[in-house]
C-alpha cells in the first residue's frame, strides 16, 4: 500500500492543516507508506492527482477536503486502477456521506483502509465531471453567492440559501430525455450522480453511483405554508414524496434555457445552454467503507 493525501487546507474549517499530526499518532498508519501534500488554490488538487498518477507509485489517493475536492481528486481519477478514497472535513460532504464515511476524521481515516473497492459512475457535464451532485436553478445562485462571501461553512449556506430564496424565481427549461421533450418551469433542476447536496440534505433519494444513470430532480418553487414540509421532507429522504417534485432517471439528456450560472458538486461554475448531461459508468475506483455494505446488506457495494 502507498497512500498518497491530497488536503484541502482551506475546506471546512480548516481542519484539513491537522492531518499530519493526527495520523502520526494513529496505530493503523504505522509503518505504511504515505505522503501527504496540500492544495495551495483552486484547482490544484486536480493537478496533483493527475502528476501523482504519473508517478505510478500510489495504491490508493485520498481527497481530504468537501465535495469541491473530491470532484478535482476524483475526476483526475477517471478511469485509473488507482484507489480513491475520502477524508470529509468540508461543510456538506455530499458524496462521502452517500458512500458511508464518517464525517470524523479519525474514523475516515481508519475507512480509507477498509479494503473494499466499488467502481462507481461518474456525470459528464459539457466536458465537465461531476461526482455528487450538480445543477442550474436555485441551489446555483446559493453557489455563487457563497463564493462572495468572505467565510466559508454551514452558517454562511444557510445566509446564502435565504438570501436567494427571496430573490430568486423559476426559470422555463426545455428537456430532451429518454425520447421526449419536456418544457418545464424549474426553481430547482439537479442533476443527481449521488443522492445528497450535503449534510443529509437528499435531492435524489433514488440515486445509486452504480446504476449507469442520472437523476434530473425537478422541483416547483415551494410555497411558504410548504417550507417546513419540504425541509423535513428534503432532510428525511422523502422530498420524492412532495408534489413540487419531479425525478427522472437517464443516462443522457439535453438542457436548454437560460443558463449561465451552474454548480458542480457544490461549486460555482459558469456554463451557457444547452448542456448535455452523460454518465460514464463505473469509471472511479472508489473505497468504500466496510459499514456501508453492512448497512445495504450488500457485500460487493452494488447498491450504493
Ligand atoms: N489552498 C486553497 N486556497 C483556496 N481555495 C482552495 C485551496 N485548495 C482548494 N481550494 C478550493 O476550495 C474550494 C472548496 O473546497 P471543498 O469543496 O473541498 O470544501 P467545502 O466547500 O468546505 O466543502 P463542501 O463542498 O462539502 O461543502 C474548492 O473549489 C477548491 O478548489
Amino acid at each position: 500500500m502507498h497512500l498518497l493525501f491530497i488536503v484541502n487546507p482551506v475546506s471546512g474549517a480548516g481542519s484539513g492543516k491537522k492531518l499530519p499530526e493526527i495520523i502520526r499518532f494513529m496505530p493503523e498508519y504505522q509503518g505504511l507508506d504515505y505522503e501527504i501534500l496540500f492544495s495551495e488554490y483552486a484547482g490544484h488538487a486536480r493537478i496533483l492527482a493527475a502528476e501523482a498518477i504519473k508517478k505510478k507509485k500510489y495504491t490508493h489517493i485520498i481527497a481530504v477536503g468537501g465535495d469541491g475536492t473530491v470532484n478535482e481528486v476524483g475526476g483526475a481519477l477517471y478511469g485509473s486502477e488507482i484507489a480513491f478514497g475520502i477524508v470529509s472535513i468540508g461543510s456538506g460532504n455530499g458524496f462521502a456521506r452517500h458512500l458511508g464515511y464518517s464525517t470524523r476524521m479519525k474514523k475516515a481515516l481508519r475507512q480509507v483502509l477498509s479494503g473494499a473497492y466499488a467502481y462507481v459512475d461518474m456525470l459528464e457535464m459539457n466536458g465537465l465531471y461531476s461526482l455528487n451532485v450538480s445543477g442550474v436553478g436555485f441551489d446555483a445562485e446559493v453557489a455563487h453567492e457563497f463564493n462572495r462571501l468572505k467565510r466559508r461553512g454551514v452558517f454562511s449556506y444557510i445566509y446564502a440559501g435565504l438570501k436567494m430564496w427571496f430573490r430568486y424565481t423559476e426559470q422555463e427549461y426545455k428537456i430532451t430525455v429518454n425520447g421526449k421533450i419536456l418544457n418545464e418551469r424549474c426553481f430547482i433542476l439537479s442533476f443527481a450522480n449521488s443522492s445528497q447536496f450535503g449534510n443529509n440534505a437528499s435531492i435524489a433519494p433514488h440515486a445509486s453511483l452504480k446504476d449507469g444513470l442520472v437523476d434530473i430532480c425537478l422541483l416547483k418553487r415551494p410555497k411558504y405554508w410548504n417550507l417546513v414540509p419540504f425541509l423535513f421532507a428534503l432532510m428525511s429522504a422523502r422530498i420524492d414524496k412532495m408534489g413540487f417534485y419531479k425525478e427522472i432517471q437517464c443516462p443522457e439528456a439535453l438542457i436548454e434555457g437560460n443558463i449561465y450560472r451552474v454548480h458542480i458538486d457544490g461549486d460555482a461554475a459558469f456554463m451557457t445552454s444547452p448542456i448535455y448531461l452523460k454518465v460514464h459508468r463505473a469509471v472511479l475506483k472508489t473505497v468504500v467503507p466496510k459499514y456501508a455494505h453492512q448497512r445495504y446488506g450488500d457485500p460487493e457495494g452494488s447498491s450504493l
